[in-house]
C-alpha cells in the first residue's frame, strides 16, 4: 500500500526541483551572455529584442501544461527576459576611472604640500563669492591664512541674471587673487565659465572650479581634463549622482585624475533654503569613488544660520574638506550679499564647527 506522502516528503521533492531550476537558469544565462556578447561584437544599437521575447512567450503559452494560466507562465519568463537584459547591458559596461573598482584606495591630492582627501585633516576653501578689489581680497586672505585656511577661493568671471549687472574682473581678478594667495602662501581657486578662458585660469589658478551651472558642459569638462591642474567639480543642482560621476569621468578620461567632487547641495520643492544639501550623496560618491569629496555649505543653505550643523553634518558623512564664503563686508559685497559671512561670522562658524574641522584656529 503506498502512503500519501507527507509535507516534508513534499518539501523535499521541491527542493529538488529549485535546484534542476536553479541549474537551468543559470545555464541559461549563461547562453545568453553569450547572445549578448555577439550583439556586441556586432555593434548593434541595443540588447533589448521585443520581437524575439514575443516569439518565446507565444510558445510558452502554447506548450503550458498548467496548471499555472498563461498569463502566470508569462510574468515569470517575463522577469527572466528582464533579468538577462540586464546582464547582458552590464556585461557591456565598462568600469568607469573615477570607480573604486578600477582604483580601490583613496585618491590624495597634494597640491604644493596642501594634502585633500583619504585620511588627511579636512580642508577649508574660503574667500569672497567675487574677486572685487585688491583691499578686499588682502583683508581676506589675511584674516583666513591666520586661522589655517591654505585654499583661497574668488571668482573673477561672474555672469549674472542680469548682463548688465557686476560680470567680475576677469584677467585683473586673476592676476589678482593669485598674487594674494601667492603673498599670504594659499592656493588660488577659481572658477572657468568657458573653454576658450581654460588656459589663462590655469596660469594663475592653483585648482580650476567648474561650476554646478557648467556640471554638464562636456567640452569644457574635456578642457580642464587637458589643462593639467587639479578640478573642483561642483555638482549641478538638478544632477544625479550619477551624472555628476560621469561629469567627473569626463576629466579623469582626459587624462587628468586630480578632481575634487563638491555637493553644493541640489534643487528640491523647500523653500526656505536656497538648496537642499544631499548628505547621501556625499556618502554614496565616497563610497564609489577614490576622488576627494568636499561640501560648499554656502551654497547648500543660502543662509548664515545652518553653516555649522551642515558642517558638522558633511563631515560626519565623510566629507574631506568645506567650502564656505567669507567676505570683509558681505553687506556691500557686490553679489551673493545674503550668504557670505563676515570675519566675526567666520570665527563663529570654526568655533561652532570646532575640532571635526580640525584647522588650527586663531592661529
Ligand atoms: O535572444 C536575445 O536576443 C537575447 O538577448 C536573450 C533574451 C532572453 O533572455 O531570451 C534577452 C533579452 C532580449 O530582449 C531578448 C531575449
Amino acid at each position: 500500500m503506498t502512503q500519501t506522502p507527507t509535507i516534508e516528503d513534499l518539501r523535499a521533492e521541491v527542493d529538488l526541483i529549485n535546484r534542476e531550476l536553479l541549474t537551468l537558469i543559470s545555464r541559461r544565462a549563461e547562453v545568453v551572455e553569450k547572445i549578448g556578447r555577439a550583439k556586441t561584437a556586432e555593434g548593434r544599437p541595443q540588447h533589448y529584442d521585443p520581437a524575439r521575447e514575443e516569439r518565446q512567450l507565444r510558445e510558452l503559452e502554447q506548450l503550458n501544461p498548467g496548471p499555472f494560466p498563461a498569463a502566470t507562465i508569462k510574468a515569470i519568463f517575463k522577469e527572466i527576459f528582464r533579468a538577462s537584459l540586464a546582464l547582458e547591458e552590464s556585461n557591456d559596461k565598462k568600469a568607469l576611472l573615477v570607480s573604486r573598482q578600477v582604483k580601490a584606495e583613496d585618491t590624495v591630492l597634494d597640491i604644493d604640500g596642501v594634502r585633500i582627501g583619504g585620511q588627511e585633516r579636512p580642508v577649508v576653501i574660503a574667500g569672497p563669492c567675487s574677486i572685487e578689489s585688491p583691499e578686499q581680497m588682502e583683508q581676506t586672505a589675511a584674516f583666513l591664512s591666520a586661522r589655517g585656511v591654505r585654499i583661497l577661493r574668488g571668482g573673477a568671471y561672474k555672469p549674472r541674471t542680469s548682463p548688465y549687472g557686476f560680470q567680475g574682473m576677469g584677467v585683473d581678478g586673476l592676476i589678482l587673487g593669485q598674487r594674494v594667495a601667492r603673498d599670504h602662501g594659499m592656493l588660488f581657486v577659481t572658477e572657468v565659465m568657458d573653454t576658450r578662458d581654460v588656459d589663462v585660469v590655469a596660469e594663475h589658478a592653483d585648482i580650476l572650479q567648474i561650476g554646478a551651472r557648467n556640471m554638464h558642459n562636456f567640452a569644457l569638462l574635456r578642457e580642464v581634463g587637458r589643462a593639467r591642474r587639479p578640478v573642483l567639480l561642483k555638482r549641478g543642482f538638478a544632477a544625479t549622482v550619477e551624472e555628476w560621476l560621469y561629469a567627473a569621468e569626463y576629466v579623469l578620461s582626459e587624462g587628468n585624475d586630480e578632481v575634487i567632487l563638491c555637493e553644493r547641495g541640489i534643487r528640491t520643492f523647500e523653500k526656505w533654503t536656497r538648496n537642499t544639501l544631499d548628505l547621501s550623496a556625499v556618502a554614496l560618491a565616497k563610497q564609489m569613488t577614490h576622488l576627494p569629496v568636499i561640501v560648499d555649505v554656502t551654497h547648500a543653505a543660502g543662509r548664515r544660520d545652518l553653516l555649522v550643523p551642515l558642517a558638522k553634518a558633511a563631515l560626519a558623512v565623510g566629507a574631506d574638506g568645506i567650502h564656505v564664503e567669507v567676505h570683509p563686508s558681505p553687506a556691500t559685497a557686490l553679489s551673493d550679499n545674503e550668504q557670505q559671512l563676515d570675519f566675526a561670522g567666520y570665527d563663529a562658524f570654526l568655533a561652532g564647527v570646532g575640532a571635526a574641522l580640525n584647522v588650527p584656529a586663531g592661529g
